[in-house]
């Protein structure tokens, strides 16, 4: 126990959670050759969810030396893991209920458990795939979240997969609160080659949204996607800012905004889940986006997340540069925490390519 307890507190430490309203905001843009790192997506994937990782397997790893059989108390340690890691208490439960059903069948020995659980768990956060329809042009995707949680970052990242897909992309600058994130989504178009609409600070971002989707529209743009400012489900006056963005766009554009994306902090563990569940009962949301997972070691809210609101987590923002943001696929999700055999890696690897 004093050993789990050790790497407990080491792991507590080395945290760096972004409180919500005292968001820690980097202007500057990192440079590619920061932030690429050597090797394929799933080697990068499984390098920066390292500390979601050890949470959970390294914790698992040091309950099995000296114990030859699964009993209570190797069940209730388990169990701890998984509240520590933040997966959340009901999910906790149904991890652990399925565990212990199989406890003397297909779990006989404690080195049972973790190819049992990526199994499991990769089962459990399997939503099933929506019907392919041809995507509406312009796509409308609406981009928010509460303040710093990384809907700027993620905007630009967004921009840069789409385009790189091919696609013709416009952004709009509707977080007309905060002066730099104008300005950050600027940058963010320059290096992608993104066509950008902006107004000045303290604009209506309603006024922005109407002229992104005009121009959208000219353009025959295949995206647009709007970055708005930081805001809380609770305050009113907020959320009626976000109804009168989606009325613009949904005059000219049919059906418009297509997607709503929620950005959550990731380092904020089971807060993202609540504050997630709080927003869904206000907003018509249709994903997810977990950031900042590389530097946290709460990753493993997101299986809680899937499982007890049942929306889809459709990427993942993994460090700070353009290629830090990956679609978030379930497999990989538990491969990278699980581990995967070396062989199985390079599959993946080819999988991506
Ligand atoms: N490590 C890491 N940092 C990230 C990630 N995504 C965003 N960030 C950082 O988080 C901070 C806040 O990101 P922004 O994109 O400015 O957040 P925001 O939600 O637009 O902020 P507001 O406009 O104030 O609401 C910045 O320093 C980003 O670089 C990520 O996936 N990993």
């Amino acid at each position: 126990m004093a050993f789990l307890k050790k790497i407990f507190s080491r792991s507590d430490s080395a945290e760096t959670p972004a409180s919500p309203e005292a968001p820690q905001q980097t202007e500057a843009l990192p440079t590619e050759d920061e932030t690429v790192t050597s090797g394929g997506v799933f080697a990068r994937l499984k390098s920066r969810l390292s500390r979601t990782s050890s949470a959970l397997t390294q914790r698992i790893e040091a309950l099995v030396p000296g114990k030859t059989t699964i009993d209570d108390e190797y069940l209730d340690e388990l169990e701890e893991v998984f509240l520590s890691a933040d997966v959340g208490v009901k999910t906790t439960m149904e991890i652990m209920d399925l565990v212990r059903e199989n406890v003397g069948r297909s779990l006989k020995v404690p080195g049972d458990i973790q190819p049992f659980l990526r199994r499991e768990i990769g089962r459990m956060i399997s939503l099933p795939a929506k019907a392919e329809t041809e995507p509406a042009k312009p796509h409308v995707i609406l981009v928010i979240g509460v303040n710093g949680s990384g809907k700027t970052t993620t905007t630009g990242k967004l921009a840069h997969k789409f385009i790189g897909q091919g696609k013709k992309v416009v952004l709009a600058a509707a977080d007309t609160f905060r002066a730099a994130a104008i300005e950050q989504l600027a940058m963010w178009a320059e290096r992608t080659g993104a066509h950008i609409v902006k107004h000045q600070h303290g604009a209506d971002p309603s006024a922005v949204a109407y002229d992104a989707t005009k121009a959208a529209l000219s353009r025959h743009a295949d995206v647009l996607l709007i970055d708005t400012a930081g805001r809380l489900h609770t305050k009113s006056n907020l959320m009626d800012e976000l109804s009168k963005i989606e009325r613009v766009i949904g005059r000219d554009i049919p059906g418009a905004p297509h997607e709503t994306w929620l950005v959550l902090d990731g380092t904020t563990g089971q807060n993202a889940l609540n504050q997630a569940r709080q927003f869904l009962q206000s907003v018509k949301i249709t994903g997810f986006v977990l950031t900042k997972l590389d530097s946290t070691s709460k990753g493993g809210a997101i299986i809680g997340i899937i499982r007890e609101l049942g929306v889809p987590v459709r990427y993942i923002g993994i460090g700070e540069g353009v290629e830090d943001l990956q679609e978030f696929d379930a497999e990989s999700f538990v491969d990278a925490i699980f581990g995967v055999s070396p062989s199985a890696a390079c599959e993946k690897e080819e999988k991506h390519v």
